[in-house]
């Protein structure tokens, strides 16, 4: 049994972060991580075309900014070169092939575990991630498909499916992002998109979000880059893409689910180099039927049909902080603190910026929270902060 301040839960860049803020206070912390390698989504579940969507002043983590020659939408390997600096100036050392199975408060409980290591800590910070765990839906007749199917998560590029049909399911940044390259990569491709959605460019998000910096209210930013995007695109509902009601800031910050962000898919749309189909009905054999009642034939279906927090399958209590779903509670930014020394990094549906905030928001709390205990026990603070 290892005793120690702080265990973190996650080597992504929440857990990473909140080590590089702890480590600045001094402040003794571990990280644990289940896969082979830290940044694993980063590493091992990202596809080769994938670069930042927001411009690299959002997605810096606490007190290391990207190189200046970096490219404002920095790509996936240039943000991992960046998390590598990031992991060795800040000494960050994570334990990696060390899944978290069971994590209590209450002393009693760890009687009945047939555990393989063990941790003792006075605070516990989550940052297992929203995306922690690939979604695929039931779908009536999937086991009888007769190609491949698996998520998008699990996607490297099209080479292997060039000239062959495939569907993708679900137009949020995954979805839009993998049916362009797969339409580069010389494959027939087709979308599924179900209900409304906003499609924005890099540029427009980034307008909108230096707006809402310089205090402009979110439906004024919302009217004016919901106006550039109509500009920019058109009307999409024409392709099968109709728009929610409320603006795509209002939608972010409300209920956190991100507009998505054309990198040329809709140009493919447009030329019908990509299909549009609405929600799938059912699946026999390779044909797969639609809600319009079309029938089309596939080798394959790429469920871009997003990703399921895993905290529920490991922590037990904590529901002050999170609800059944492994999702928080309370509502950025005051979403990262939970009670008895329980925290969470990641949660904000807030992206690498929100992380950032989270972060730094913990370090402090943990911070003052063990100097207090000093005071209380009378033992002189000797860390350097
Ligand atoms: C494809 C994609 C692109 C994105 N692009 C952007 C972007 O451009 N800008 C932006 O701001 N945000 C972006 N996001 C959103 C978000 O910033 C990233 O998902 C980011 O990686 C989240 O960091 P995290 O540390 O919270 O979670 P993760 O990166 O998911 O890291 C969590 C880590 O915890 C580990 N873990 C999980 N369960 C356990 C367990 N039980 N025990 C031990 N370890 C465990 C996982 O293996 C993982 O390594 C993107 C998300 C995705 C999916
Ligand atoms: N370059 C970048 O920066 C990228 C960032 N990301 C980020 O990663 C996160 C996850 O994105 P993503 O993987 O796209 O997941 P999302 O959760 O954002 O999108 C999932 C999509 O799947 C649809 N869907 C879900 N279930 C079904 C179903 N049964 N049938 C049809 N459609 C379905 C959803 O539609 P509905 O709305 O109807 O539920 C939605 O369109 C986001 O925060 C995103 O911004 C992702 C890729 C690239
Ligand atoms: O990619 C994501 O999911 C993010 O959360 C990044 C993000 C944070 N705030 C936004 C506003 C508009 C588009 C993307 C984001």
């Amino acid at each position: 049994m290892e005793a120690i301040d702080v265990v973190i839960v996650g080597a992504g860049p929440a857990g990473l972060a909140t080590s590089a803020c702890l480590n600045r206070l001094s402040i003794p912390n571990i990280v644990l991580e289940r896969e082979d390698c830290y940044a694993s989504l980063w590493q091992k579940r990202a596809y080769d075309r994938l670069k930042l969507h927001l411009a690299k002043e959002y997605c810096e983590l606490p007190f290391m900014p990207f190189p200046s020659d970096a490219p404002t939408f920095v790509p996936r390997r240039g943000f991992l070169d960046y998390l590598h600096s990031y992991v060795s100036h800040f000494r960050i050392n994570p334990r990696c092939n060390t899944a978290v199975e069971s994590a209590y408060r209450d002393e009693a409980k760890k009687a009945d575990l047939n555990v393989h290591e063990e941790y003792v800590a006075k605070f516990l910070v989550v940052a297992t991630g929203e995306n922690s765990k690939g979604f695929i839906p039931e779908v009536s007749g999937l086991d009888s498909f007769g190609g491949e199917f698996f998520h998008s998560s699990k996607y490297e590029n099209g080479q292997k499916y060039k000239g062959k049909a495939v569907l993708v399911v679900g137009c949020g940044n995954s979805g839009m992002e993998i049916a362009y390259d797969l339409s580069n990569w010389g494959v027939r491709t087709s979308i599924v998109a179900r209900s409304p959605v906003h499609v924005l460019t890099t540029n427009i998000v980034y307008i909108g979000m230096r707006l809402l910096s310089y205090g402009v209210p979110c439906n004024i930013v919302d009217f004016i880059v919901v106006l550039l995007s109509r500009l920019k695109h058109g009307d999409i509902s024409n392709y099968g893409f109709p728009r929610p009601t409320r603006g795509p800031f209002y939608i972010k910050q409300s209920v956190g689910r991100t507009p998505t962000i054309d990198v040329g898919a809709v140009e493919k749309i447009r030329r019908k180099e990509v299909q549009v189909f609405p929600s799938i009905r059912g699946i026999q054999g390779s044909k797969i039927e639609f809600a319009n009642g079309e029938v089309e034939q596939f080798d394959a279906i790429i469920f871009a049909t997003g990703y399921k927090s895993t905290v529920r399958h490991w922590l037990k209590g904590g529901q002050d902080l999170f609800d059944g779903s492994g999702m928080p509670k309370l509502c950025f930014p005051n979403i990262w603190k939970g009670k008895n020394g329980l925290y969470c990094s990641g949660f904000a549906r807030r992206g690498l910026f929100g992380i950032s905030v989270d972060s730094q928001n913990i370090a402090k709390d943990i911070d003052l929270a063990l100097r207090s205990e000093r005071v209380l026990i009378g033992i002189p603070d000797a860390r350097v902060c």
